[in-house]
Parts: structure tokens; C-alpha cells; sequence
């Protein structure tokens, strides 16, 4: 067994951290923080986890979270690069699902997130956890950066055509639509249930602070620089992200068969059968990614389909995915819950 600690665990991605862990067989959550609801039983804020989990938040200094073997931050941006230099010095490993050590280029992530690092060497020796891609540097790091939302589906959806050299990687486009919880659960106008249900609308056209992180993966899968253009969308979901991504071909290739090969040893990705249309609904409360791929009308253009749910492999799922590589257990164990549907 191994002892996880949580720091922000009354947010959404903390309480499906909760949530997992408490079903995983290798894990103890033996500290989980909350500055406003110090002191409350988890399960008093999450009637769900009665029985499963009798433990209170702490504040963050009153945690163990040293005494922990993993620790999670669920916090909004800025708050794990404070803290990650004491537990990694105390031998602890963290994972932050936050974006503070996804992006290398320091000057890059000071524009888009408005603050300075607070320790841009801990940015060079952190991983980016997206186990698909480098599940083998995962295994040997102490610092992973779990990747965002929207990153996560849209680079496993490029992925095989960029490895494959068969798209034009100047000209890439991820139309994206997520559900409300990508909000996070702290209050907002936009996010009120008069406000976001029954709508539909696009949002962060000009710049999105997901487009420099998934453009940093792709130029890795490419071996050079990449032009995207990522439209994110709020849509009256609660969990999920659809993305569609548009892309030239610039080869002849199977497609179906360049998508079955590449997924055929992942537990977490899918591949559809050809002309298949992945629903949210179909990932739901689970840590997969479903993709479909398609070729419309034969032109030269490749259309690809990628659903996950955002709080599982957007977030919470991944994490755990991740610690699952960190610790020596199996990827899945924990992991291995059938999507809720409907
Ligand atoms: N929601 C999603 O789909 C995804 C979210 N993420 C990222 O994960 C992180 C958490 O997201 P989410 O769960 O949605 O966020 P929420 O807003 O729902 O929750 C944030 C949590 O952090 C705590 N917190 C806030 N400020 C601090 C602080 N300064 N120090 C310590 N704890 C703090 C809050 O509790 P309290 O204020 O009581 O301490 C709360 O528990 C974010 O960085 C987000 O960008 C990543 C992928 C997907
Ligand atoms: C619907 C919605 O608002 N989604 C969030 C992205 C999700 C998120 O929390 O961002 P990270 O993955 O970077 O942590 C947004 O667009 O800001």
C-alpha cells in the first residue's frame, strides 16, 4: 500500500481523485486539504463517498502531506510550484493536474498564465505524463505534469497521423467542445445552469492557454514546429470533451489501419471501427479515450473524432494512470470501471 495525499480535494478533479483512490487496492488517501472546509468529513461534502473514505479536510499546512508517498495537487494554477520543492525534498513524488510544469518554455507559460515560475528547474525535470507517448520517462521521474482537458484529446487524436508523417503538419485544426466541469467547480456566471444549459457557444478564440501545451506535444511527436488552431466550446454537458480535429493528407495511408496499430497495446484508447462516431456518453466515468477516423467523400482531408471524459482521462484518471507507472502497478489497476450510460 501506498500513502496520497490530495491538496485541493473539494474541487472537481480532487473529489474524482477521491473517488478513484478509494477503489484502487494499492492505495491509501491518508491526507486530502480544503482551506474553506477545513475540518468537514469528506463524506459530509460527498454523500457519495460515505463508507468508503472517513477522513476530513485539512488545511494545507496541517496535512501529512509528507508523510505521503504521492502527492496530488487539484489546485488552480500557480499553487503546486509553490509547495513541489518541500515534498520533493522529502521524498515525496507529485503530480500536478494543474498546468504549472506542463509547458518547457518558462517565457511561454509566464505570458499565458499571467504569473512568474516560481521554479522554472523543476519545469526541465518534470515529465509530461501522457503514458501513451512516454509512459518510459514516466516510470523514472519524482515530478509529473498531468496534462489538460483538451490537450489530452486532441494529441491522441493526432498522434498516429504525426508519427506517420502523413499530414500536413502547417495546416492542423481541433474544434473542441467541453462540458461544463472543465470549469472547475468554483462559482461563476458563466457556469450557473441558466447561463450554460440549453447554449452553445465557442469561447477563447483569439488564444486559448491550451494551444502553446498541445502545440508543444505535436511539434515533439513531429520533430518540429506545428500550426494549430484550436477552438474550445462550452456545451450543456457535465463531463466530456468531443474534439474534432481537421488535418491535409499528404500521403496515401490506411487510416483505419494506421489507428488500430498504433492503439492495438493501449488499455485506454479505442479505436472505432471505420465510420464510426464516438459519444462522450460512451466514456463517461471512465478513464478511455474512443476515437474514430474518417476520410469524407475521399478528398484529402482527414477528419478525426476523440472523446474523454475531462474530470477521468482529462484529469483525474490520467493522474492515477500516471502514479499506476510511478509506483510499479499495473497501468489500469483501479482504473478499470465500465463508462456510466446513460
Ligand atoms: N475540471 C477539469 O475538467 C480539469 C481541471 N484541470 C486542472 O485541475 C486543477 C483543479 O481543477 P478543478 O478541480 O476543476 O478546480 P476547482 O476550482 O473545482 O477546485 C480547486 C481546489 O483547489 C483548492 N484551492 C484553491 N486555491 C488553493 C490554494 N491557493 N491553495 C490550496 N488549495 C487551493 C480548492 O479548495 P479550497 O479553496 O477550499 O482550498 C479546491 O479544492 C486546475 O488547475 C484545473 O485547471 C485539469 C484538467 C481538467
Ligand atoms: C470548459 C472550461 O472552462 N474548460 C477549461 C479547461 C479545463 C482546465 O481546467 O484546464 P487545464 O486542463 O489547463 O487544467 C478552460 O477552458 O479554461
Amino acid at each position: 500500500m501506498i500513502k496520497a495525499g490530495i491538496v485541493g480535494g473539494t474541487g472537481y478533479t480532487g473529489v474524482e481523485l477521491l473517488r478513484l483512490l478509494a477503489q484502487h487496492p494499492e492505495v491509501a488517501v491518508t491526507a486530502i486539504t480544503s482551506r474553506k472546509e477545513a475540518g468537514m468529513k469528506v463524506w459530509e461534502m460527498f454523500p457519495s463517498l460515505r463508507g468508503r473514505l472517513d477522513l476530513a479536510f485539512s488545511t494545507p499546512d496541517e496535512a501529512p502531506l509528507k508523510d505521503c508517498d504521492v502527492v496530488f495537487f487539484a489546485t488552480p494554477n500557480g499553487v503546486a510550484m509553490q509547495q513541489t520543492r518541500e515534498l520533493l525534498d522529502a521524498g515525496v513524488k507529485v503530480i500536478d493536474l494543474a498546468a504549472d510544469f506542463r509547458i518547457q518554455d518558462i517565457g511561454v507559460w509566464s505570458k499565458w498564465y499571467g504569473m512568474e515560475h516560481a521554479c522554472p528547474d523543476l519545469v526541465a525535470e518534470a515529465v509530461y505524463g501522457l503514458p501513451e507517448i512516454n509512459r518510459g520517462q514516466v516510470k523514472g521521474a519524482r515530478l509529473i505534469a498531468n496534462p489538460g482537458c483538451y490537450p489530452t484529446a486532441v494529441q491522441l487524436g493526432f498522434l498516429p497521423l504525426i508519427e506517420a508523417g502523413a499530414i500536413d503538419t502547417n495546416f492542423l485544426v481541433a474544434d473542441c467542445k467541453s462540458g461544463v466541469s472543465g470549469a472547475g467547480r468554483k462559482a461563476e456566471v458563466h457556469t450557473l445552469f441558466p447561463e450554460s444549459s440549453d447554449n452553445f457557444k465557442a469561447y477563447a478564440v483569439p488564444g486559448h492557454r491550451h494551444q502553446p501545451e498541445i502545440r508543444q506535444g505535436l511539434a515533439r511527436m513531429a520533430g518540429h514546429d506545428v500550426n494549430l488552431t484550436f477552438v474550445p466550446h462550452l456545451t450543456p454537458l457535465i463531463r466530456g470533451i468531443h474534439a474534432t480535429l481537421y488535418a491535409r493528407l499528404t500521403k496515401e495511408v490506411d487510416l483505419q489501419a494506421l489507428y488500430e496499430n498504433r492503439y492495438a497495446n493501449e488499455y485506454f484508447v479505442d479505436v472505432l471501427p471505420a465510420k464510426g462516431h464516438p459519444e462522450t456518453r460512451s466514456v463517461r466515468a471512465s478513464n478511455l479515450c474512443r476515437i474514430a477516423v474518417h476520410r469524407p467523400q475521399g478528398g484529402d482531408t482527414v477528419v478525426v473524432l476523440s472523446v474523454i471524459d475531462n474530470l477521468v482521462k482529462g484529469a483525474a484518471g490520467q493522474a492515477v494512470q500516471n502514479m499506476n507507472i510511478l509506483f510499479g502497478f499495473a497501468e489500469n489497476l483501479g482504473l478499470t470501471q465500465i463508462p456510466v450510460s446513460p
